[in-house]
This record gives structure tokens, sequence and C-alpha cells, in this order.
């Protein structure tokens, strides 16, 4: 076992190195910086905060409440889910209490909102008229994964924050510092493939390093992939090129591979190859060939068609258009 493992505890390490202040943030530079200056200016607006999972939107939210409350923040702070299954009045009946109920000196609370796109348009409609009603004493902040889903009159009484996936630098980054606090020895290799297997997602990579690190090995490319059911680059690689070169059936076995052994799901390697579509060492005619048969599968993938069969699809195409 690492050092880590004479207390373990069993704590998560997303909790435990979340950053509690916007300067600990990693990447996001830009953002992190207009936040502050709300901050300074002791001049919060309502934000509302987009962008995929794990990259920081709750994070920023709570770093927020603790630079505007202190040791106070816990209790001017509500996070609420606006997925919760008890329904929109439930979220609602408790941003009316919350708001409603005593300051302790402060001019307003701030009530986060995740999930915010999973509200019906009349749903949002409820909670505009809320946060109007309340917007002296309380200040909103919403997530979502899609801004495009908030009705405009709720995104026009936000400051809106689009948070993208994190740079490969931001990730490691973060990847360095809690190994070392940890005690945990991760090799180049074992970094490099938690970037890789990550895609920009600081809770994927934060939670491969602890899961990799419970083997009390060192952390390396052989243990991350196998955790995280990642392909490496060079078989997904490998699979695409024999297809092109007209090889259907080592294709098709490649990607049985990937599916059985692996364990990848084939949205996954969807995902996998259209990451990697310019890296690999394909003409640029075969590299757009495979943009549109990835785009395709993708397609009929989110519509419910069956992976295994889209993928064969798009490797047979690819090896027919060799032909
Ligand atoms: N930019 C970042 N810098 C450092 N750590 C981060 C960053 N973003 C995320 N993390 C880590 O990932 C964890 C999850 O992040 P967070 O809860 O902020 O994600 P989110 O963007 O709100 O995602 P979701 O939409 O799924 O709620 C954090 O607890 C923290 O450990």
């Amino acid at each position: 076992m690492s050092e880590a493992g004479s207390s373990p505890g069993r704590e998560v390490w997303i909790e435990k190195y979340r950053p509690q202040t916007l300067g600990d943030i990693k990447g996001h530079e830009d953002i992190v910086e207009r936040l502050q200056s709300y901050i300074d200016q002791q001049d919060l607006p309502h934000l509302l905060f987009s962008g995929p999972a794990g990259v920081g939107k709750t994070t920023s939210a709570t770093a927020i409440a603790r630079a505007v409350y202190g040791d106070d923040w816990r209790g001017n702070f509500l996070e609420l889910n606006a997925s919760d299954q008890r329904g929109i009045d439930v979220v609602r009946d408790r941003i009316k209490n919350f708001a409603r109920s005593a300051f302790g000196g402060y001019d307003y609370r701030i009530i986060f909102l995740d999930e915010a796109d999973s509200l019906t348009s009349d749903a949002q409609s409820a909670l505009r008229r809320t946060m109007e009603q309340f917007s002296d004493n309380t200040r909103f902040i919403l997530s979502c994964n899609y801004s495009s889903k908030i009705i405009d009159p709720i995104q026009s009484r936000c400051a809106v924050f689009r948070f993208g996936p994190l740079s490969d630098e931001a990730i490691e980054a973060q990847v360095r510092e809690t190994a070392a606090q940890e005690g945990i020895e991760v090799s180049e290799d074992g970094v490099e493939a938690l970037v890789y297997a990550a895609s920009g997602d600081m809770r994927r990579a934060i939670n491969s390093l602890q899961a990799a690190a419970t083997t009390g090995e060192v952390v390396d490319e052989e243990a991350v992939y196998r955790i995280t059911s990642t392909a490496r680059p060079e078989e997904i690689e490998a699979m695409v090129s024999t297809a092109i070169d007209g090889d259907f059936l080592a294709a098709r076995s490649t990607l049985d591979t990937l599916i059985t052994d692996v364990g990848m799901a084939g949205g996954d390697i969807i995902d996998q190859l259209h990451r990697s579509v310019w890296d690999f060492d394909l003409t640029q005619r075969e590299a757009i060939t495979l943009m549109e048969r990835i785009g395709e599968a993708d397609y009929r993938i989110t519509e419910g068609a069956n992976e295994q069969v889209q993928l064969e699809a798009l490797l047979a195409a690819l090896a027919l258009d060799d032909a």
C-alpha cells in the first residue's frame, strides 16, 4: 500500500481535494478572473455555468460561497438538484424557505441549482418567477450541461459562463499534485494515460487515479487503461488502419476485443475515435471519410441503434471505401 494506506479512511479524493478557493481551480483562468472580480467588487449577479461534467462548475460555486461568507458559507449556501425526483414544487419550496429564513448579517444568500437544464420550459418559467421574487436577497448560480436548454428569460438575467473541457495541462497538474499529496508513485506514461482517459473531465482523472492507486503498485499506463476501460490510442489507430487497408475481418476482431475484453461501451469507442482522427496517420481524404462515418454512427447510436452493429458498419464502410 502507499503511504496513504496508513490512514486510508476511504475518503473520496474528489471531495478531499476539491479546490476551496477560486485560485486553486486548475484551468479556466479567464472565468476565475471574472468571478473573482465580482467578489472583489461585492457585486455578484445571478450566474449560469454551462459545460460538461467534472470540470469545476460546482467547485466554482462553493469557492464563491467560501469567498463571500468565510466560515459561515454552509449556512448561506443552498445546493439543490433541479432533477429532484420529488418535483419542481419541492425545489421551489426549499428555495422559498431558504430565501426567507434569517441571514446573519449578509446582504444575500446563494442558491446553487445543479442540472437546471433538466427542467421543462414551464418549470423554468416558474423558476424565473421565483428568482425575481427573491432577487433582493438571493443570488442564483445555475449549472447545466447545455445553456441552449435554458430559456432566454433566465439566460438574460444571468452572467453566462461556459466551462469547456479542461486542458491536458490542467488535468496533468492536478493529477501530479494529488499523487504527491497522497504519496502515490505515478509513472510518466501513467500520467499521460490518466490525462488521455480523462478527456477533459477532472472528476474522471482523480477517480481513476484513486482507483489505480488501490493496487498499491506504481500507477502506470497499464493500470490506468485497465481501470478506466479505455483503449490505448494505438489500438484504436490499428483498428482504423486495418479497416482502411481493406482488412475488415481484422478490424472487426480488434473491435470485438475492445468491447469484450477491454469492456468499452460503443459510445466511448466513438468518442475516442473522434478525438484521435487527426492524430492518426491518415491522408486528408481518409480522415474526412472517417469523420463522416463517425458522425453517422454517433447519430444512430444516440437515436438508439445497436452500438456494435453501427461500429461494424463504420469499419465495413472504411474497408469498402479503400477497395
Ligand atoms: N478545474 C478544476 N480544478 C481542480 N479540480 C477540479 C476542477 N474541476 C473539477 N475538479 C475536481 O473534480 C471534482 C468534480 O468537480 P465539480 O463537482 O466541480 O464538477 P461539475 O463541473 O460541477 O460537474 P457536474 O456537472 O457533473 O456536477 C471536484 O470535486 C474536484 O475534485
